[in-house]
């Protein structure tokens, strides 16, 4: 028998580390085929029943149960890269799902892209109106939008005409907070789902001159803890549109307590989580 020379130690060793991956892939790979199962049976559970398979509230919640516990050398940027692709794969196993985008800072076709994964279809189109029109006739599943912004016009202001509650607000992108970094909207046809730590969207429609002060105070006063308050003169009416602390219902006698009858909730999302430190 020929001698044949060992290894050198260092070429040994990465073997050793290269086989131990290959154990924890076989492994990872058997937990994927096994959750693809169970998604697979919830799928066919009546419980969850038909319509869009997208429970946004529950992939937020996922993701900060796994980042609480997370801890090792690999980013949480990372964990909920990998994890956004488990959710994409898990909703084609349900059915097939497309995005319709409008995107004038190009920006929200990214965030659709970097959340929705790179399989997903995504479709650009040139006004807010048209992107929700595919949602609503179904070419579809959800559209992402332009974040509301204190500069939208009435042309640009898409939430102001929001067909609620066919339409809603389901997410808001990205997940893990960037400030002062593009954000966006991802709208539905289905309600949202809570994940444990939502904000909401409140439209009010106020008299022509109510100041943004009154309007404020008016929450405060209603026991409705507001962040950004948007005011778009239009019109006849003032149009607020307020981020809400909590995940509002339209039977919260806090709705009640406004002086004003047409409020709108527009839907809900997650409260984004904190990334790596830089
Ligand atoms: O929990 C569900 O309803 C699922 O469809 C499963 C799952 C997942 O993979 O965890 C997939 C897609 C949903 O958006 C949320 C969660």
């Amino acid at each position: 028998m020929p001698d044949t020379p060992a290894p050198p130690p260092a070429e040994a060793e990465i073997a050793a580390l290269r086989a131990e991956i290959d154990a924890l892939d076989d492994a990872m790979h058997d937990l994927l085929m096994q959750r693809a199962a169970v998604v697979a049976r919830l799928a066919g559970s009546r419980a969850k029943g038909q319509g869009s398979p997208l429970r946004p509230g529950r992939e937020a919640a996922v993701l900060r149960r796994l980042l609480a516990r997370h801890s090792g050398p690999l980013a949480r940027e990372r964990v909920v890269r990998i994890w956004r692709e488990i959710f994409m794969a898990s909703t084609a196993i349900q059915g097939p799902f497309s995005v319709a985008a409008h995107a004038p800072q190009s920006a929200e076709t990214r965030l659709a892209r970097t959340h929705f994964g790179p399989i997903t279809p995504i479709r650009v189109h040139p006004t807010p109106a048209r992107a929700l029109a595919a949602v609503s006739d179904g070419e579809a599943s959800v559209a992402v939008l332009p974040a509301p912004a204190e500069t939208d016009q009435a042309e640009s202001a898409w939430w102001a005409r929001l067909d609620v509650p066919r339409l809603q607000v389901v997410a808001r992108l990205p997940f893990i907070a960037a400030p002062s970094a593009p954000e966006a909207l991802v709208v539905a046809p289905v309600p949202p789902d809570p994940s444990g730590d939502d904000r909401s969207l409140l439209l009010i429609e106020a008299e022509a001159d109510a100041p943004r002060g009154r309007i404020a105070q008016a929450l405060a006063d209603a026991g409705l803890a507001a962040g950004a308050v948007l005011v778009l003169r239009a019109g006849e009416a003032t149009l607020a549109l307020a981020e809400i602390e909590g995940f509002l219902r339209a039977d919260d006698a806090r709705l009640a307590a406004l002086p004003w009858a047409r409020r709108t909730i527009l839907g809900a999302y997650a409260a984004p989580v904190a990334g790596d430190a830089p």
